[in-house]
């Protein structure tokens, strides 16, 4: 169609034949104060993807305990990692960076539009999804930020994409991006952030953790993929950088709440490494896209501060891949297939 199909008499006007990309990580409170760390977990805990029991059980603890308490206690823990210059947080940093580069390479894509959203806090999925329906984005590729799919990360944002259309008269086509845990771009550019990493240090560590964010084991036992796909990517990164499996060890972070998680658990890892002699020690998080509270707070801080604490003597968080030209490689491969036929 061309604006010149247009023939209705006082037809409003519209704006079509873009194409969007949505780029979606998980989130991020406003600010470090009770107040938007409050509202920042409220909509985080209340999602049904990341705690599966019921509302009737959930929520007398949540309201009654959790959002009472977690607040204050979290706030801290990001005062600890704010990126002050900016006055938020590093992952919203991140993610803007992610996009405003992938708009830039890009650029041999007229009709391509970039956006980024967060599936809790602002700017939300729906709010971006709008904006680029109305500047005529037809076809809209939503692609959450996630190597490894689960069903708590991915799937959620995906359904809130779907949400923002339910009340579009003229929806856009959609597409969501499959995750990227065994893809050969992304595995060079975990093995080449180790290599370069530790070629920096004066010290080579005995063993690499791979920590990767945690799920419950029973959302494991329903049919999650996710903890298949972590250890592929370990495995796919062991045999790039050609170490055996006690040299690249995996292990599962951030448990929330009583039930049993995905183990090993990264800090119970970390203790008993040092006590058991081991005494240098590096972590990376393949993960994480973007450097974020669980990366800079729970290892770069906590668990340094407890490998020291039972005996070891050197310890290196690797950052993630965040905007750096090997990350930004990995999200452009991603786009440029899932855009195939469209562009
Ligand atoms: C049952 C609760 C949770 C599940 C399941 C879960 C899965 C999960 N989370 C990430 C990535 C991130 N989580 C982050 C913070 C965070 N996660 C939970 C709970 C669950 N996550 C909470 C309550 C929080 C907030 C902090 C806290 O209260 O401890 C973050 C950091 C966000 C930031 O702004 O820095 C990320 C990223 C993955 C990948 C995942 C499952 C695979
Ligand atoms: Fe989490
Ligand atoms: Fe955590």
């Amino acid at each position: 169609m061309t604006a010149t199909d247009i023939t209705a008499p006082n037809h409003p006007p519209v704006k079509f034949g873009k194409v969007g990309v949505l780029l979606v990580n998980l989130g991020t409170p406003d600010g470090t104060d009770k107040v938007s760390m409050r509202r920042y977990l409220k909509e985080f805990l209340t999602d049904r993807r990341v705690i599966e029991w019921s509302p009737f059980f959930w929520y007398p603890i949540l309201f009654g305990i959790v959002l009472n308490s977690r607040p204050a206690k979290v706030g801290k823990a990001y005062a600890t990692i704010w990126n002050k210059d900016l006055n938020e947080s590093y992952l919203r940093t991140y993610t803007r960076n992610q996009a405003e580069l992938m708009a830039k390479s890009l650029a041999d894509l007229p009709d391509v539009r970039v956006d980024w959203a967060m599936r809790y806090g602002q700017p939300s999925i729906r709010s971006k999804m709008e904006e680029l329906h109305k500047d005529g984005c037809e076809r809209i590729l939503v692609f959450p930020l996630y190597p490894q799919y689960a069903a708590a990360t991915t799937a959620t944002v995906n359904d809130e994409a779907f949400k923002a259309l339910l009340k579009m008269r003229w929806q856009p086509a959609l597409r969501t991006a499959a995750p990227y845990h065994d893809d050969p771009v992304y595995i060079d550019a975990l093995a080449n952030s180790i290599t370069s990493h530790l070629a920096t240090l004066d010290w080579q560590p005995e063993v690499v953790l791979a920590s990767f964010h945690g799920i419950p084991q029973s959302y494991f036992d329903k049919g999650d993929p996710y903890y298949c796909q972590c250890q592929k990517t370990a495995r796919l990164l062991r045999e790039k950088l050609g170490w055996p499996k006690e040299k690249l060890q995996v292990t599962f972070q951030s448990r929330f709440g009583p039930e049993e998680w995905l183990q090993p658990y990264t800090d119970k890892t970390v203790e008993k490494l040092a006590q058991q002699g081991t005494r240098r020690i590096a972590v990376i998080n393949p993960g994480f896209v973007s450097d974020c509270l669980e990366t800079l707070e729970e290892i770069a801080e906590q668990a340094a501060e407890s490998f020291h604490h039972n005996g070891g003597e050197k310890f290196t968080h690797i950052p993630c891949l965040n905007d750096g030209a090997d990350g930004m490689k990995v999200l452009e491969t991603v786009v440029r297939r899932e855009l195939r036929g469209w562009v």
